[in-house]
C-alpha cells in the first residue's frame, strides 16, 4: 500500500475563496478538527500577510495536536535582496512551525512579466529562498506555482526551477495547477517528466477552474505524486481547490493500492465537511460528492425501488464509509417505493391502498406548488390524515395580522389567532418582529398552557419562494419552516397566494407535528419516530 500525505490548505488557500473569512478562533477549531481527521499537514496561513495569521502561528503552538504538522506559507524572497534580509523569509522562520511552504515562479511569463525579473534572477530567488529556509526549518515544501502552464510554455525552464528547489534542500516539490485549467493527461505527462528529473518526493496542488481539480490530483498520484494539497469542501481562490473530501474518499475507496488516513478516520469525513461549512458560515453544497446531504438522497421512484432491494444498485459506495447517510425523498417523481420507505421510517402503516392514496395526494399537492423534500413533517401529518390516524390537538378558527409603521423602520406587528382546543376556545394576541414571529407568539399564548412541551420547540429557519413568478402579485408562494426541539429538527410547508397565509399553514403544521411527535413518544407501545430534516 502506498501512503499519500494529505496537505490541507483550507486555512490558507481556502480562505482565498470569495466569502470565506475565518476568525483566529475558527482557524484554531478547524486545525483541531483536521488533526482529528488525521491529515498530515495543516497550512495555517501566511504569516507576513496579516496580524491574524501571525497570531495563529503563536496560538497554534499551544494546541495539543496528535498528528498534523503545521505549515506556514509564503513566497520566495523579493528580487534583488538577500534571503536573510527579506521580511517575508524572516516571518516564515519566526512562525516557528516545523514546516514552511514557499511558492516560487515556474512560468517564464510570470517571472518576466509579473515579477519583472530575468529568468536567472528567478532561479536565484528560488534557490536562495529554499536554501535559507532549509537551514532554519525542519521541512521545506516548495510549491511550484503555475507549474503546468509553465511546463507547456517552456518545459526546460520549468524543470530547471524545480531542480533548483530540489538542489537547495526542499523536502517536497508540489506541482501547482494554479490557474486550474489543465487536463488530467497534461498533468500526468508533466508529473512523469518531473519524476524523471528530481529525486525529491512530489506533491500536487490543483485548482478547479476546469472542474478537474480532483481528477488532476488523482492523475498526479497515479504518476507518482505522494502528497496531495487541497481544501475541505474545495474552498479556495476563484473556483476553489481540489476538494480533499473527494480526494481522500476516492483514494480510500477506489484505489486499492493507496491509502491516506489512518484506519477508522474516513467515517469522519462528512462531519469535518459540515464543521468547516458551519464555521465558515456557508451553506453546504447539497450535491457535493461523498459528503453532501444529497450525495445519497434518492428521489426518482425507480431508483428508490432499486435501492430498497439492493443499495449498490444506485449507490457507488456505502454512505456510512464516509460518515454520510442514505435519504429517501418524497416528491411528484416518487413511486410507491419512496412512500413505503418513508412510511417505514416513521413507523406508519404500509398497506398498498394507503400507498396509492398518499402517492396520488403528493403528486396533486406538488402540482399545486408543495415540495415535500424539505418538509417531511408536513408529509407525515398528511399520511396520518389520509390514513385516518391523525388526532387533531387543536383546530384553527382563523388568524389576523396587522402591521403598522411610519416607514422609518419602527413598525408594530400584531397577530390575533383563534383556536379550539378540546372544549376551550382560545383567542390570543401576540406581538413580534414580523408577521411570522407575531403568529408564533400568539399560537404559543394559546397553546402552551394546554401543551407545556411546546416550550421546548423553536423556529430555526424560514424560507419563502415564489412558485410561478410570471403571475406577478397573484403568484403562489411556498413557505418552508424548520423547527427544532431537544430531540429533532423538522420541516413543514405552506403554500398560498398570500405569504402570511402560507406562513400560517407551515406554522400550524410545525405545532401539530411537535404535538403528535410528543404524543407518540409518550406512548410506550410505539417506538419513537425518527428525527426528520
Ligand atoms: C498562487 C497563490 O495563491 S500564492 C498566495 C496568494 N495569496 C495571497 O496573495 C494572500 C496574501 N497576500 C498578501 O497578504 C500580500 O499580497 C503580500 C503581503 C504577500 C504582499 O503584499 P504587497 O507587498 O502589498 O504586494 P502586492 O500584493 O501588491 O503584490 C505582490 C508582490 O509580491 C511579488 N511577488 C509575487 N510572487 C512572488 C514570488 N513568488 N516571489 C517573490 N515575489 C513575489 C510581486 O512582484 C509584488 O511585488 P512588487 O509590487 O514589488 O512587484
Ligand atoms: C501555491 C498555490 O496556491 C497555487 O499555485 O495555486
Amino acid at each position: 500500500m502506498t501512503r499519500i500525505a494529505i496537505y490541507d490548505t483550507t486555512l490558507r488557500d481556502g480562505s482565498q475563496g470569495e466569502g470565506v473569512n475565518f476568525s483566529l478562533q475558527d482557524k484554531l477549531l478547524i486545525t483541531t478538527k483536521l488533526d482529528d481527521l488525521g491529515v498530515d499537514y495543516v497550512e495555517g496561513g501566511y504569516p507576513l500577510s496579516n496580524p491574524k495569521d501571525a497570531a495563529y502561528f503563536r496560538a497554534v503552538r499551544d494546541l495539543p495536536l496528535e498528528h498534523a504538522r503545521i505549515a506556514a506559507f509564503g513566497m520566495t524572497r523579493r528580487r534583488d535582496i538577500a534571503a536573510e534580509d527579506d521580511t517575508g523569509m524572516r516571518a516564515l522562520v519566526a512562525a516557528g512551525t516545523p514546516v514552511v511552504t514557499v511558492v516560487g515562479k515556474t512560468w517564464d511569463l510570470h517571472a518576466r512579466e509579473v515579477l519583472g525579473v530575468s529568468l536567472d534572477e528567478n532561479l536565484r530567488m528560488i534557490g536562495d529562498s529554499v536554501a535559507f529556509l532549509a537551514a532554519n526549518v525542519a521541512e521545506v515544501v516548495y510549491d511550484a506555482e503555475h507549474f503546468f502552464d509553465g511546463y507547456r510554455n517552456n518545459p526546460d525552464y520549468a524543470l530547471e526551477t524545480v531542480r533548483k528547489a530540489a538542489d537547495a534542500g526542499a523536502a517536497w516539490i508540489a506541482l501547482c495547477d494554479t490557474n486550474g485549467g489543465s487536463l488530467p493527461e497534461q498533468v500526468a505527462e508533466a508529473v512523469t517528466a518531473v519524476a524523471r528529473e528530481v529525486r525529491v518526493p512530489l506533491g500536487i496542488h490543483t485548482h478547479n477552474d476546469g472542474e478537474l481539480a480532483v481528477a488532476n490530483s488523482l492523475a498526479a498520484v497515479r504518476q507518482g505524486a505522494r502528497q496531495v494539497q487541497g481544501t475541505i469542501n474545495g474552498l479556495g481562490e476563484r473556483c476553489g481547490n481540489a476538494d480533499l473530501c473527494s480526494v481522500i474518499a476516492n483514494l480510500a475507496l477506489k484505489y486499492p493500492g493507496f491509502h491516506a488516513l489512518a484506519p477508522g478516520k474516513l467515517a469522519k469525513l462528512t462531519e469535518v465537511s459540515r464543521f468547516v461549512y458551519e464555521t465558515a458560515n456557508m451553506n453546504l453544497r447539497s450535491g457535493q460528492a461523498f459528503v453532501g446531504s444529497s450525495a445519497f438522497a434518492h428521489k426518482g421512484g425507480m431508483h428508490v425501488h432499486g435501492v430498497r432491494k439492493i443499495a449498490a444498485s444506485y449507490e457507488h459506495v456505502d454512505p456510512t464509509t464516509v460518515g454520510n447517510e442514505r435519504r429517501i425523498l418524497v416528491s411528484e417523481l416518487s413511486g410507491k417505493s419512496n412512500i413505503a420507505e418513508k412510511l417505514a421510517e416513521h413507523d406508519l402503516d404500509q398497506d398498498p391502498d394507503l400507498l396509492t392514496r398518499v402517492l396520488d395526494r403528493v403528486q396533486d399537492l406538488e402540482n399545486a406548488g408543495y415540495q415535500f423534500e424539505a418538509a417531511e413533517a408536513s408529509f407525515v401529518l398528511l399520511v396520518e390524515k389520509i390514513a385516518g390516524r391523525h388526532r387533531e390537538a387543536f383546530q384553527s378558527r382563523g388568524f389576523r395580522v396587522s402591521v403598522a409603521g411610519d416607514g422609518d423602520g419602527d413598525s408594530l406587528t400584531e397577530a390575533t389567532v383563534k383556536l379550539r382546543v378540546g372544549e376551550a376556545a382560545e383567542h390570543t394576541v401576540g406581538e413580534g418582529d414580523g408577521p411570522v414571529d407575531a403568529l408564533d407568539n400568539a399560537l404559543r399564548k394559546a397553546l402552551e398552557h394546554h401543551f407545556p412541551g411546546l416550550r421546548t420547540m423553536h423556529l430555526v429557519d424560514y424560507k419563502v419562494r415564489v412558485i410561478n413568478a410570471r403571475a406577478g402579485t397573484a403568484a403562489r408562494v411556498r413557505v418552508v419552516i424548520e423547527s427544532s426541539d431537544q430531540d429533532a429538527v423538522w420541516g413543514t410547508i405552506g403554500v398560498s397566494e398570500n405569504v402570511i397565509e402560507a406562513s400560517w399553514l407551515a406554522l400550524l403544521d410545525a405545532f401539530e407535528y411537535k404535538l403528535s411527535k410528543d404524543t407518540r413518544k409518550a406512548r410506550p407501545a410505539r417506538p419513537e419516530a425518527a428525527a426528520v430534516s
